[in-house]
């Protein structure tokens, strides 16, 4: 069964095309992450397949059932927001419970779902507790939880994490690749953040300006992607890109480089001059001026010890490159 079919799926707001003909399935248990610049389309994507908005033109199948006239409700899917918007006078439990006993399930069958729920998001000992007694990462966890309950066809998760600082973003990630292997449910991700679409996707789709640019694994796309944009967007620090004339010999426009394969060696092809460096503990990112305009990051491994205004030469495995042509795609 396919979880999520979209076949030439339209949106415009007005004048505005926000999304173009946008083809897509997401089978069954996958794990699909959509990516993209801010306002490419990425919520309105989102919306668009929950029913919070309409299409314009298209369809959408969910689980092999076209959705297009169904209400949100009842196209069998839960979402989770950036903000978990919990009601503040309810207990955790009683948070988790309400869209059932909306539903009028027994109160055996909620017992069980909310116990069960709780227990795979570790909130057990927090279910007499209020929102206000709780840390972000557990509230965002009882939203999660919430959705859970439910058990959706299809999770639609926005931007879940964001609101989350540097430590509790990580185990919150965590929760969510164990609660995705536990559940095999379908579910879709919205994300700005590289590490959460490259460590929880089955299949990163990436967007730009309305379009799907690429569709793939998170290695295939970091490592055959399919224009200029997509290997400039994925992976941190960026691509680097030097025109072919420079190399010599090489294929294409441009030839992309990735910041780790490019390393400081004595009598490198590259030489420049180093303008910034950041320490980051396990790596080092160098920056270096190549002349004409040219910026290029190395990222070595490990504590390197260099400084601003030095002189130095990189070089780099011709294997591991890319050609791009004049119009950025991969040749
Ligand atoms: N209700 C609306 N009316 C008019 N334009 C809208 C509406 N909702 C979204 N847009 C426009 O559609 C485009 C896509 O917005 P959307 O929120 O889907 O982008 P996004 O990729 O999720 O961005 P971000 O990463 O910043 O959240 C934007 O240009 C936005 O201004």
């Amino acid at each position: 069964m396919t979880a999520l079919s979209l076949t030439n799926v339209c949106k415009s707001f007005g004048q505005v095309e926000v999304l173009k003909d946008i083809n897509l399935t997401v089978e069954e248990g996958e794990f699909v992450v959509f990516v993209g610049p801010s306002g490419c389309g990425k919520s309105t994507l989102l919306r668009v397949i929950s029913g919070l908005e309409e299409a314009t033109s298209g369809d959408i199948e969910i689980s092999d059932n076209s959705v297009n006239d169904v209400p949100p409700a009842k196209r069998g899917i839960a979402m989770v927001f950036q903000s978990y918007a919990l009601y503040p006078h309810l207990t955790v439990r009683d948070n988790m419970s309400l869209a059932l006993k909306q539903e009028r399930k027994p109160k055996d069958e909620i017992a069980t779902r909310v116990a069960e729920a709780s227990r795979m998001l570790s909130l057990g000992d927090y279910l007499d507790r209020r929102p206000s007694e709780l840390s972000g990462g557990q509230r965002q966890r009882v939203a999660i939880g919430r959705a859970v309950v439910r058990e959706p066809d299809l999770f639609l998760f926005d931007e879940p994490l964001s609101n989350l600082d540097a430590a509790l973003r990580m185990n919150t990630r965590l929760e969510i690749a164990r609660l995705h292997r536990q559940l095999g449910a379908s579910m879709i991700y919205v994300t700005h953040d590289q590490i959460e679409a490259m460590t929880l996707a089955d299949k990163i789709v990436v967007l730009r300006d309305g379009r799907v640019e690429q569709v793939g694994s998170p290695m295939e796309i970091y490592n055959h992607p399919a224009n200029r944009f997509v290997a400039e967007f994925i992976g941190s620090p960026s691509m680097n890109f030097v025109p072919a004339e420079r190399l010599g010999g090489q294929n294409g426009q441009f030839v992309g480089i990735r910041p780790e394969y490019a390393q400081v060696t004595p009598n490198g092809r590259l030489k420049g001059k180093v303008i910034h460096v950041e320490k980051l503990g396990g790596d080092t990112n160098i920056l270096i001026d190549l002349g004409d305009d040219l910026t290029f990051t190395s990222r070595v491994f490990g504590q390197y010890d260099t400084h601003v205004d030095q002189e130095i030469t990189l070089d780099f495995d011709d294997t591991k490159c890319l050609s791009f042509d004049a119009e950025g795609q991969r040749i």
